[in-house]
């Protein structure tokens, strides 16, 4: 059976509400607001998040957030509670990103919390995980992900429905200077991935890949029998980037 890829994009810290405007109109006006052959996704910043996901409402297009907090409510200044990016119109929140990881103090722990949270409300968790260049070149690659897949799972009521998805996104791949993992390479991480779900839940949950996706790699990656989407960044921010991706990625698929 043909699957059917996630693509999807996160602007991370990037567009006005105009440029957010000018994105949503270009994808409205293409031939993907109703796509059965790929799941898109599109996670802007909290800024934009409530009038993009009233833009694309009436279409198949996932609006997500690019974190929201493990409580509902409290002082907790200048975060964003799981209630209220689904007040937004969110039905996905990014969980874990390395460069929250790296730059905002977010752990392995609350990590799992925040997916619990996600979950608990009804939304998709779509948990990054990744390896650090050191430890990629220490060959300690295996034991991240087994530490980070744990500690995303841990805490979700696993006795009621709940969609988690697992980006792996090696940290040295990640942005301007990252490395695109070989597609090999990622789809090997993928099958270690599964196998430690497989073991902790008894089956696997979808795991996309994402750093430097590109017009180049994109077709070799999908095609990766473990690899079930693209999580995209800058090659992705312009509409047309991104669909274009989306388009090569599904004509791949068919043949
Ligand atoms: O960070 C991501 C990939 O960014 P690139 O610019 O494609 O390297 C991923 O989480 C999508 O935002």
């Amino acid at each position: 059976m043909q699957k059917r890829p996630w693509i999807g994009t996160s602007w991370k810290m990037n567009k006005t509400l105009a440029e957010a405007d000018r994105f949503v109109a270009t994808l409205k006006a293409s031939d993907y607001t109703h796509c059965e052959e790929a799941q898109l996704f599109v996670i802007p910043p909290f800024t934009a998040l409530h009038r993009v996901a009233d833009a694309l409402n009436e279409t198949d297009i996932i609006v997500g957030a690019q974190n929201a907090h493990w409580k509902d409510a409290g002082a907790w200044t200048g975060e964003i509670s799981p209630v209220q990016v689904k007040d937004c119109g969110a039905s996905l929140v990014e969980i874990g990103h390395s460069e929250r990881r790296e730059h905002f103090g977010e752990t392995d722990e609350t990590v799992g919390l925040k997916v619990a949270a996600a979950v608990r409300h009804g939304m998709t968790a779509l948990v990054c995980i990744g390896d650090t260049r050191e430890e990629y070149e220490s060959g300690r690659t295996a034991e991240a992900l087994a530490r980070q897949t744990e500690a995303a799972v841990a805490h979700v009521d696993w006795s009621r429905p709940a969609q988690v998805l697992i980006a792996y996104e090696p940290v040295w791949s990640i942005g301007e200077g990252g490395t695109p993992a070989d597609p090999d390479f990622a789809n090997e991480q993928h099958v270690l991935v599964k196998r430690l779900l497989r073991e902790r839940l008894g089956a696997a949950l979808p795991v996309l890949y994402g750093g430097s996706v590109n017009p180049g790699n994109a077709v070799e990656l999908a095609r990766q029998a473990e690899i079930d989407g693209l999580f995209i960044g800058r090659s992705a921010w312009q509409a047309e980037g991104y669909l274009g991706i989306v388009t090569d990625v599904i004509a791949a698929l068919r043949t």
